[in-house]
């Protein structure tokens, strides 16, 4: 359950203070702030970036975050950072669910990664992790200058407690968490699992609609900030960092959440999936999965993302004279799948809530040969896909496994054998 109370409308101008009066007024920057706090401003994007894409927020906080101590590093055996050295086979590959862990594990030692694209010094690509915790990080809080954190929850609601405040996500909503942005994770109730894009690129932001209109896909509207909370904790805290591929900590005399109010347009937010205005073909054929696309990390190439974030919802499906599942298909571009919850039309068995798929650039895919027998036959009434939700992370960039992804024994090694079997129906005639 979520209960708290949100400011909405993606990436609007918002403010908000735990304290009234908290915010300065027609200004940012006065010489003295209300309650004596500290002005800081956070950028997310560069000072002179396009106004229309300009992210930064001020915040007014007890003490500057430079108020800290020394950076040491910190050993992180399973998250890794792009570019590695691992030679990805151009295989289908696909993978059941990392299994929940079995002692105390919080939101950072949990963290695997499974596979990575780009290059996070030069801004570009992004790390796919699966998250697995049960429990809270205690007085450690975390920020991340590799990238923005895009959470889908699979298992289990957490809360997220931020310096622009707290939000509490449940599977079937998405948090993301601007770059740099101090936080730290606590399971809701029991343990959770989820999938984590750790986006090096530009920050997501809503595709564009073209003839689609001003409505539909993700509406702004139903993007949710979180109000302004804080912290007045003067006790050791330990700041961890994650930073041009390492994992560093540093002790800190005091909370660092300690944000009294702020105004801005980058800050973190949730969203329900399930606010997603479906578009789909109500004539023939099965249309480019980009009508799904909820978020987009743009590259420096129009069009070309970094990272779309797309899912696959609950729907109606009433495509005539089509073949209605996925296409047979080879892309240049780079497709990385996991499942919430159901089952996902292309793959009915194998590919299981908590798993995950790769097919990369060229790599040819589509339904497994029952699904082609099934669907080629069927009588084409309008279906329901219900209880579903499966998702793509499609990037420009080729996705490499890590070596513990492809090493590990959760790897279906039989992957290709769902495509045995498609035979040749072709006997001359029309
Ligand atoms: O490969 C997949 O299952 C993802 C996908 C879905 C779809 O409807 C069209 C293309 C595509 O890559
Ligand atoms: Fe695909």
């Amino acid at each position: 359950m979520d209960t708290l109370h949100y400011l909405t409308g993606f990436g609007n101008e918002h403010e908000t203070e735990a304290l009234p009066g908290a915010l300065p007024v027609g200004q940012f920057s006065p010489q003295q702030c209300p309650y004596q706090l500290y002005a800081e401003q956070l950028s997310s994007t560069a000072f002179t970036a396009p106004r229309a894409g300009n992210r930064r927020t001020w915040m007014y906080r007890l003490r500057p975050s430079v108020a800290m101590g020394e950076f040491a590093p910190l050993h992180h055996e399973m998250w890794k950072t792009a570019p590695q050295n691992v030679a990805t086979p151009p295989n289908p590959m696909r993978w059941d669910p990392l299994p929940l862990p079995e002692h105390p594990t919080d939101f950072i030692d949990g963290l695997i990664t499974v596979a990575l694209n780009g290059d996070a010094k030069a801004q570009l690509g992004m790390g796919i992790h699966v998250y697995r915790a049960n429990t809270d990080m205690g007085n450690r809080v975390f920020y991340n200058a590799d990238g923005e954190m895009l959470f889908i929850p699979q298992q289990g609601g957490l809360k997220a407690e931020t310096e622009l405040g707290i939000l509490v996500v449940n599977p079937g909503e998405i948090l993301v968490i601007p770059r740099g942005i101090k936080f730290r994770i606590a399971p809701l109730d029991g343990p959770i699992r989820g999938y984590l894009c750790e986006n090096y690129g530009a920050p997501f932001v809503l595709p564009e609609r073209g003839p689609v209109g001003a409505n539909g896909y993700a509406n702004d509207r139903d993007f949710q900030y979180p109000v302004a909370w804080f912290e007045d904790r003067d006790e050791p805290f330990e700041l961890l960092a994650k930073f041009c591929g390492g994992l560093f900590t540093a002790p800190v005399s005091h909370s660092p959440l300690d944000v009294v109010a702020w105004t801005g347009n980058s800050a973190p937010y949730k969203y329900d999936l399930a606010r997603f205005n479906v578009m789909n073909t109500v004539s023939f054929d099965h249309p480019d999965p980009s009508i799904f696309t909820v978020l987009t990390s743009p590259s420096d190439t129009e069009g070309w993302a970094n990272c779309d974030f797309v899912i696959f919802p609950p729907r109606w499906m009433v495509a005539e004279d089509t073949f209605r599942p996925p296409w047979y298909h080879r892309n240049i571009m780079s497709e990385f799948m996991g499942l919430v919850e159901g089952v996902y039309d292309a793959k009915e068995t194998g590919f299981v809530p908590g798993g995950m798929s790769l097919h990369n650039a060229m790599t040819p895919h589509g339904p497994e040969t029952e699904v082609f027998e099934k669907a080629s036959q069927a009588e084409l009434a309008p279906q329901r896909y219900e209880a579903t939700l499966a998702f793509m992370l499609e990037s420009r960039y080729v996705i490499e496994p890590t070596r513990f992804a492809l090493d590990t024994p959760h790897r279906q090694r039989d992957y290709q054998q769902c495509w045995n079997g498609l035979r040749k129906h072709f006997n001359g005639q029309r």
